[in-house]
């Protein structure tokens, strides 16, 4: 391919035929993987204009070794259930890219996880923790093991197994791992219990979501969701508006959700709707979190019992029937393509100003061209759902320093780095002539620290 030439003038028609080819290599080398095709599609749109100004970034073959994981791990995870029958599982980790730091994402237990899945996710992952400044590189992985309706007994059991496998692979300095769905405290704590029973000795900073008492950093648990909507009230500051009287609309009612719901109700929202994947929730009087987190953080129930005590509050089956809400701002805060071309278009017939994403790719690239197109302001889950990651970043600090931050001293540190993350982005987004489109800042901002590190480290 004739980009090559580092001095010379490189035709935008020349580049766009690279990044197609780029992608096609990719849907050859990766078919059926299509999560993981959409979310590459995303980013290589976004970097043309960033490799016209930059050949060498061309040059030194950047993109192709950043679209090739450094390696995939798939495993066997045997277990028991509480009847005696032995059940077997597929355990995952990617190990995307390390030039910034160890390997760091989170782990996703749903009967849905395949390779596509975690290859989208630790893609992602690569320029996410980048945007958040701190020294960590792109990792993701998990399993098609359902926690639901599983006990507890069970539920340590599959991750005694499944961290016999992983603990291979990981360590404070190689891959960090964390949460994601179907992953909270209490996963985390028997997947720590079985690592340092297996090395024999207490590594903390091995990975993030912690309890408090055993190493875990105050305001992780509330970070993707407070950090959601930090970043979405700065985006909203830029057009004069606030969460503040405003009507929300959020999906899920996991720990994106519930926190992302708390602040914004904190900043004098009224969240009217929350979901989970058999159906939603509308209460007209606005969503009492206390319940929601009841039925949800302690109960393990399904969200259609919140109308129990809620008499006002109207249940619907299936989940995507919530974008048919009328608001302001919406959330989306459950799981990758929950909103597709028709959601956005029926929240911009409603009048949305402001849409968050909370959870991974959760609009379908139809969606988002629907949303930017009609000048709907459009924070992208790469920036906007980074305050998980950051503050387990943060978390990797006090373990190395043997010290534990106060929650306001983590709470601000989640402020200013969600803060930074919007400005790098909206810069990014005028140097390139993507002016205001979040999107493409984002993607360049987190591109450029990574390729930069790659090509200072030569060619690995
Ligand atoms: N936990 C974290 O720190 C971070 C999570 N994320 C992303 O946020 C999203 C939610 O994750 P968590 O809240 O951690 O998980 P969670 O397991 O606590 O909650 C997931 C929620 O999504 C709902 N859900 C799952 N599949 C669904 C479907 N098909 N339709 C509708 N609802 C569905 C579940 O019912 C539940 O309410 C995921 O995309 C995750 O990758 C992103 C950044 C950090
Ligand atoms: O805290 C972490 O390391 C992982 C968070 C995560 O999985 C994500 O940002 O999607």
């Amino acid at each position: 391919m004739k980009v090559l030439e580092e001095k010379g003038e490189v035709q935008t028609q020349t580049v766009t035929d690279y990044v197609n080819e780029l992608f096609i290599q990719v849907q050859q080398r990766n078919p059926h993987e299509k999560e993981f095709q959409q979310a590459v599609k995303e980013v290589l749109v976004s970097l043309v204009p960033v490799l016209e100004k930059n050949p060498t970034y061309i040059k030194h073959a950047v993109l192709e070794r950043m679209l090739e994981p450094d390696r995939l791990i798939s495993f066997k995870v045997p277990w028991v259930d509480d009847a005696g029958n032995i059940k077997v599982n597929r355990g995952y980790r990617v190990q995307f890219n390390n030039a910034i730091g160890p390997y760091k994402g989170g782990l996703r237990f749903h009967s849905s996880v395949n390779a596509s899945i975690i290859k989208f996710l630790g893609f992602e992952q690569i320029f996410k923790n980048s945007l958040t400044g701190q020294p960590i590189g792109g990792g993701k992985g998990g399993s098609d093991f359902d926690p639901k309706g599983k006990s507890d007994q069970e539920i340590m059991r599959f991750c005694q197994s499944f961290m016999t496998e992983l603990s291979k692979y990981i360590g404070p300095d190689i891959d960090v791992p964390a949460g994601d769905i179907g992953v909270g405290a209490r996963e985390i704590g028997y997947l720590f219990g079985q690592y340092k029973r297996l090395k024999g000795a207490y590594e903390a900073g091995v990975l993030t979501g912690k309890g408090v008492g055993y190493g875990g950093s105050l305001g992780r648990k509330e970070a993707t969701g407070y950090g959601l909507v930090y970043f979405v009230e700065e985006m909203l500051k830029s057009q004069g508006l606030h969460f503040n009287n405003s009507r929300v609309v959020v999906s899920g009612s996991g720990n994106v959700s519930i926190y992302a719901m708390e602040k914004a109700i904190q900043l004098g929202a009224k969240v009217v709707a929350c979901s989970d994947s058999n159906g939603y929730i509308y209460d007209p009087n606005g969503i009492n979190l206390e319940t929601v987190k009841q039925l949800k953080e302690v109960e393990n129930k399904r969200i259609y019992e919140y109308v129990k005590e809620h008499p006002d509050a109207l249940y619907q089956e299936g989940y995507t029937g919530i974008w048919g809400i009328p608001c302001d701002i919406a959330l989306p805060c459950a799981t990758q393509n929950e909103l597709n071309k028709e959601a956005a278009e029926k929240l911009i017939s409603n009048g949305v100003n402001a849409v968050g994403e909370g959870a991974n790719m959760p609009s379908t690239l139809e969606a988002v061209d629907t949303f930017i197109h009609h000048n709907v302001l459009f924070a992208p889950a790469k920036a906007a759902n980074a305050g998980g990651v950051a503050v387990s970043a943060l978390e990797m600090a006090q373990n190395s320093a043997r010290i534990a931050w106060t929650q306001d001293e983590v709470d601000k540190k989640l402020q200013e780095i969600m803060k930074n993350i919007y400005s790098k982005s909206i810069k990014a987004a005028e140097d390139y002539a993507t002016r205001g489109n979040l999107v493409a800042g984002a993607n360049i901002a987190g591109f450029i620290k990574v390729a930069d590190a790659m090509i200072a480290q030569g060619i690995i």
